[in-house]
């Protein structure tokens, strides 16, 4: 070409403060090397209390670590990138490429047939030569709505195209510009003209919308809908391809004469015994389909949701790929995705702000981003599989000058949109996007790569690409569940980044797109990092280093300048710091929820148990939740499993939090101090878990609206939420209750402190046998209780068992005096349990508390009296059995087995729990 001596098209920048990011990175790797350090240095013995715990806190720390590292490729070498339109137009304007652009929709309902068209007439309406433009519209809905929509649409085009070159409007989206000019003035003539045809066409459309068909007076009119007279479902049906404005006829013109880009409806050929394999199928019927009408150089995909924002766009991806220098090796122009209904705070970080102004840069300075779908310019010779190669140069393949009538195109067309074409072809394989992963643009990007490409991230000043962010809570999850899984299938499939793609992109892109494929996994450390410590904090076990050990040094450390790095970083990107917050509580989310299902799933279809779906997010939603949605409220509305883990989660931190600061209040000073330097990090951790979780509990208790957290859901969460709080209850009640077995000979007292008046005293005892086995007596015991005062609350004569239950008028020392009459010495069993409501006092005067307390108690109570009542029927079949002993032996493995079945049944309800959260028993014998 001989244009060396031409300046560049781009220019290409690394990020400025590289050294200090790098130094500042190594010091946070030092810090986490001597985390790893303590943890190992520190495991406790065999035998020891929170081992396996300790273990497992490792193994979390490990992999937090190392996922770090990875995260570091994302910025160790961050590029950003400048384009030169000008110096294209000069240099290219009469050689510009065909570009072919290729929409995607797959549901009238969940993506609106007007929300459809509009996408489709701002890319239509690209400030680029019309003959060597065409817009391709699949749906994979079949739907006659959306052919009708895009019927208006071509009519309209004819209009909007000549309008928007002639005002050089921005952005060409019609429904977008109207909205983007609604607060100036009435605006002028020729507008207000447009805007009328504009919203009679929308009439039209949304009538037909809500009909939820389309008239018989206007099917009747236009040939194209004979296609669906053999149509059965969006399942079932023929290939339908209609051409509705061909650029290559001199007859397609808008008003003022000029060509018109080329328009195409597809529909590719659906039947219920083929898999359709979602986008990356419908990706492929258009790359074939298009081969046949306009085989354009350039493709652009673009969701139906992502409308153009920017006319230039074209110019600005063909300023990389014609670049003279270095055009040659980039295969594919990621463009930043950016949403347009994103709300100042972003509740759930639906704009992936990050990602957006870091990550990607980063990877780009490594060998180029991952493909992401919507707002990418392929190369049409590396989707369909072309390795990289020095001398690379496209051939233009424009068939025999032989021009095809419109009919023989869709005749031909339908042919490569058939669900039998692919069989024994290479295309989901080695042609076209790969088939099998729900991330089929990122596999596909990625085997680009592997074939010696380069990609370019481009993120301009004026955003290209504007689509909408799923507003919910649900939907946000359920998208990230489809991502999280699909990369982690990557990671495991034949183009693992991890081995397949070794030595043919970059190490930095390697890390780079494990960070992505290991997103999942994170799941399970996460789990563990945030019900363990506070389980653990509430049991009184430390699992951090003292406050006054240099170990806490580390920890510190990488936590404050890893949480202060990432603020700024958020803050740079154009965020919010409330902003910032939320983005840490969807992080949370995303772990706690989306990735552990995905990385179960995929587990299970590795192995061969389900299937890959596709859930398409929905871009629309009803005024009560985008009312919510506008006002960051957040929505959860339906029950799904996740929210149920969401919210045992939140509960469980809520009830250690609350329980420990229950045990603090109690304890006093002295016990606050002494918590503090042993638990500190433990109850910071627990106390930002439920500080995070603030939306939850609101949506537990307080809120009313549609928006809450369904009762149903509380029913689903009841199990755990049942066992959480039973731990809790378990944990509070050990201060109060004590059973004891002692030997008595004469006379044994035990005293007793009840802290507050009013409380309920349970008292019980039973003698369970005297010392002479060959010798069975009747003989009880006397009992005598005395309040703090001195004076006789209660007194039992010769009693082989018996119990009672007092309000303690008084608070301070009981005591409880046994006193045996006969020569034997005797075994009693004896137990005490003061049960106490603490919502009634002053601890949580807060009253949104209230419920979850007063549950709390409840459960506390029903406890206490399950253990009491346990420990004493307990008593009573021992005493029973050593009576029966003395009586005859078939009694006595009668006995054994009740007693055993007794126990048995008791098992789960105290055994277990007692044995996890075992401690001292508070108890005085005097
Ligand atoms: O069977 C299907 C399913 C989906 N789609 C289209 O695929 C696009 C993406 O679907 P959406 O539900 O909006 O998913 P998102 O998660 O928002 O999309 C991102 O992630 C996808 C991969 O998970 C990529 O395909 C997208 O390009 C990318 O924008 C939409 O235009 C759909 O109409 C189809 O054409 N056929
Ligand atoms: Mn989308």
């Amino acid at each position: 070409m001989g244009r060396e001596g031409h300046y560049p098209l781009f220019e290409t920048k690394r990020a400025r403060g590289r050294l200090i990011y790098r130094l500042f990175s190594v010091s946070i790797f030092v810090g986490i090397c001597l985390i790893w350090v303590y943890r190992l240095n520190h495991i406790p013995k065999h035998g020891e209390d929170g081992r396996w715990v300790w273990i497992g806190l490792l193994g979390s720390e490990l992999w937090f670590g190392f996922y770090w590292l990875l995260t570091q490729a994302l910025r160790w070498s961050r590029t950003y990138r400048f384009t030169f339109k000008d110096r294209l137009s000069q240099r290219f304007e009469n050689e510009l490429p065909g570009v072919d652009i290729f929409v995607c929709t797959a549901d009238p309902t969940i993506e609106p047939p007007m929300m459809v068209i509009n996408t489709v007439l701002s890319v239509m309406a690209y400030d680029y030569p019309p003959e060597k433009l065409s817009v391709y519209l699949s749906d994979d809905g079949g739907s006659d709505l959306t052919f009708y929509a895009l019927l208006e649409a071509s009519e309209f085009a004819k209009q909007w195209i000549p309008f928007c070159k002639k005002f050089n409007v921005e952005p060409r989206s019609p429904s977008a510009y109207f909205a983007s000019i609604s607060n100036v003035s009435n605006g002028s003539h020729s507008n207000q003209a447009i805007k009328k045809l504009y919203k009679g066409m929308e009439n039209r459309i949304e009538n037909a919308t809500k009909l939820g068909r389309v008239p018989s007076e206007i099917r009747s009119k236009h040939k194209g809908f004979t296609h669906w007279d053999s149509y059965s479902s969006p399942r079932d049906h023929d290939s339908i391809v209609h051409i509705f404005l061909n650029g290559r006829d001199p007859n397609t013109t808008d008003v003022t004469g000029s060509t018109l880009p080329t328009l195409v409806y597809l529909a590719r050929e659906k039947r219920p015994q083929h898999f359709h394999n979602f986008k990356a199928g419908a990706m492929n019927a258009l790359i074939r389909v298009s081969s046949k009408i306009s085989n354009g150089q350039i493709i652009l995909n673009v969701d139906c949701d992502m409308y153009s924002n920017d006319s230039k766009s074209i110019r600005d991806a063909l300023c990389f790929l014609m670049d003279e220098k270095k055009g040659h090796e980039i295969a594919f122009i990621q463009f930043s995705q950016y949403y347009e209904n994103i709300t100042r705070n972003d509740l759930y970080g639906g704009s992936l702000l990050v990602i957006r102004e870091v990550e990607f840069n980063g990877l780009d300075g490594f060998g180029g981003p991952l493909y992401t779908g919507s707002g990418c310019f392929h190369r049409r010779d590396t989707f369909l599989g072309r390795k990289f190669s020095i001398g690379y140069k496209h051939e233009e393949k424009r068939e025999s000058t032989k021009r095809e009538s419109v009919l023989e195109l869709e005749a031909q067309s339908k042919e490569l949109a058939s669900c039998t074409y692919e069989e024994n072809t290479q295309w989901g394989k080695e042609v076209g996007l790969k088939y099998g992963c729900p991330v089929e643009d990122v596999i596909t990007g990625l085997s680009i790569q592997s074939k010696g490409w380069k990609s370019v991230y481009y993120n301009p000043p004026r955003k290209a690409f504007l689509g909408v962010a799923p507003t919910t809570l649900s939907q946000t999850l359920v998208q990230h569940k489809r991502w999280s899984e699909g990369d982690l299938q990557i990671l495991l499939s034949k183009y693992s980044p991890a081995w397949y793609a070794y030595k043919k992109i970059s190490l930095g892109l390697q890390l780079g797109y494990c960070c992505y494929c290991l997103w999942s996994p994170n799941s399970l450390p996460i789990l563990f990092y945030s019900i363990i410590p506070s389980l653990y904090l509430l049991k009184g076990i430390p699992l951090f280093p003292q406050i006054s050990s240099p170990w806490i040094i580390p920890f510190a450390y990488v936590i404050v300048s890893k949480y202060t790095y990432s603020l700024a970083e958020f803050l740079w990107s154009g965020g919010t710091i409330l902003g910032w917050w939320n983005e840490q509580r969807i992080w949370l989310y995303k772990r706690a929820s989306s990735y552990l299902f995905a990385f179960i799933d995929t587990i299970l279809k590795s192995l061969g148990f389900s299937e890959s779906g596709f859930i398409i997010t929905a871009k629309v939603a009803d005024e009560d939740v985008s009312r919510r949605y506008q006002n960051e409220i957040m929505e959860f509305g339906t029950s799904t499993p996740m929210f149920t883990i969401l919210a045992t989660l939140a509960l469980l931190n809520l009830a250690c939090f609350v329980g420990v600061v229950k045990q603090l209040v109690m304890g006093g000073l002295e016990g606050i101090e002494k918590v503090y330097e042993t638990m500190f990090l433990q109850i910071l951790l627990c106390g930002v878990l439920v500080l995070i979780n603030w939306p939850l509990y609101q949506g537990l208790f307080l809120r009313k609206d549609k928006g809450r957290l369904p009762s149903s859901l509380a029913m689903k969460a009841g199990l755990p939420i049942y066992a959480a709080a039973v731990f809790i209850a378990f944990m509070l009640s050990l201060e109060a209750v004590f059973g004891i077995r002692f030997v008595i000979d004469r006379e044994e007292c035990f005293s007793h402190n009840v802290e507050y008046h009013g409380d309920t005293v349970h008292v019980s005892f039973v003698v369970i046998k005297v010392e002479s086995s060959w010798h069975y007596t009747q003989d009880g015991v006397d009992l005598v209780v005395k309040g703090p005062s001195g004076h006789q609350i209660h007194d039992f004569r010769d009693k082989t068992s018996d119990k009672i239950e007092f309000v303690a008028h008084d608070k301070g020392v009981y005591r409880f005096c046994f006193t045996n009459k006969s020569p034997y010495h005797e075994t009693i069993d004896f137990d005490v349990h003061v049960s106490h409501f603490s919502y009634l006092d002053q601890h949580a005067k807060d009253e949104h508390f209230n419920p979850l307390l007063e549950q709390i108690s409840k459960l506390e109570e029903a406890l206490y009296n399950i253990q009491f009542e346990q420990h004493w029927l307990e008593a009573q079949t021992e005493r029973q059995a050593i009576v029966n002993d003395a009586m005859s032996k078939m009694a006595v493995q009668k006995a054994l087995l009740e007693s055993a079945a007794l126990i048995g049944a008791s098992f789960l309800q105290v055994y277990l729990l007692r044995h996890l959260f075992e401690r001292k028993l508070g108890m005085s014998r005097v």
